[in-house]
């Protein structure tokens, strides 16, 4: 990501083609058994990566612009209320002041989407009227995912009939940890299936499954049963989103891609708090998957707190100070 490509076109939403939806395929296991991952090579490799790419004032801006365009605006506390979440969607239709924008000479924007639990949809469905932004609805149990199959295959169908447009599922970390992956494919069949028409992305909660290797395989099989995105984490995991869990997961959707022609979505989650952050996570996903994938449709940041740093670093860059960050709250 050179400074020279990094204009204001960064912002734009490229005309996009009809994405055929991942429909996933029956389960490959030897594809899945064969797959690999190299620990050392790929912590080297994310570790180089915040150095090697950097981008300065209006290409930082416009980037920084394009990463808010990409935000699941979350929250998932267990002291939500109607009036955070009106005030959450309130914040998702207009996530940069109108003046800022003017000074950077931007049309308005608008985030990915809002993220919130069952409870909260039909009150984020109502809010959001009219504005075109999805709502996520976190689902199956989620963050553990430990409840009885049943209910949390009906969670998803509750959340699709309040209105959600997305349900974030948590698959069964045991499943992995077990190498059970026929169950895990199964599960995720299900979960698919429970959608209907909205589109499920898949949290693997990376932090909870051992090994890099893990990450990989149930990234694979995730979207071989029809995930269309695939997310790191609840954001109540010890560890959560990380540069190389991102590399080895974009490196499988690019596989993916590569023998199905099939495009998966990439949502980072938990965690990532600061602009430069995000900006790092943007380079690598257009040095690893080109540019297709830096729109909402393929990339979102999971992040409750994110754009609040970035607002931050806009108003530096217009006017040359820094607010406090209280003043950036979200809901
Ligand atoms: O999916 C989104 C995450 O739960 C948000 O995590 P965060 O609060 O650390 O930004």
């Amino acid at each position: 990501m050179g400074e020279r490509t990094m204009d204001k076109t960064a912002t734009t939403q490229l005309p996009l083609a009809v994405e055929r939806r991942n429909d996933g395929m029956a389960l490959d296991l030897d594809w899945v058994r064969g797959v690999q991952a190299n620990t050392s090579a790929i912590e080297r490799r994310a570790a180089t990566l915040p150095a090697r790419r950097s981008v300065k004032k209006d290409y930082q801006a416009a980037w920084l612009l394009k990463a808010i365009t990409c935000i699941d605006l979350t929250t998932l506390a267990g002291d939500d209320t109607p009036g955070r979440v009106r005030r959450l969607c309130a914040k998702a239709r207009h996530p940069v002041r109108g003046d800022l924008l003017t000074a950077l000479d931007m049309p308005p924007i608008t985030v990915g989407a809002v993220c919130v639990y069952h409870d909260m949809v039909s009150m984020a469905v109502q809010n959001l009227a009219g504005s075109g932004i999805p709502v996520a609805a976190v689902s199956t149990g989620f963050p553990a995912g430990l409840s009885p199959f049943h209910l949390r295959v009906e969670e998803i169908r509750e959340s699709v009939k309040a209105g959600a447009d997305e349900i974030d599922i948590v698959i069964s970390r045991r499943h992995v940890l077990t190498q059970n992956w026929q169950a895990l494919y199964d599960e995720m069949r299900a979960f698919r299936e429970a959608c209907g028409d909205a589109h499920v992305k898949a949290i693997l909660a990376t932090g909870e499954l051992g090994t890099l290797r893990n990450v990989a395989r149930a990234s694979l099989i995730c979207m071989m049963a029809g995930a269309d995105f695939i997310k790191t984490s609840t954001g109540k995991e010890p560890v959560n989103a990380t540069l190389p869990v991102t590399l080895v997961m974009i490196r499988a959707i690019r596989d993916y891609y590569q023998r199905t022609g099939l495009r998966v979505g990439y949502k980072p989650a938990g965690g990532i708090s600061k602009a430069k952050d995000a900006l790092v996570y943007l380079a690598m996903i257009k040095e690893e998957l080109g540019d297709r994938w830096l729109q909402p449709d393929l990339f979102r940041f999971g992040a409750s707190s994110l754009l609040g740093d970035i607002e931050r670093q806009l108003e530096h860059h217009v006017t040359g100070a820094y607010s406090a960050a209280w003043r950036h709250g979200m809901g």
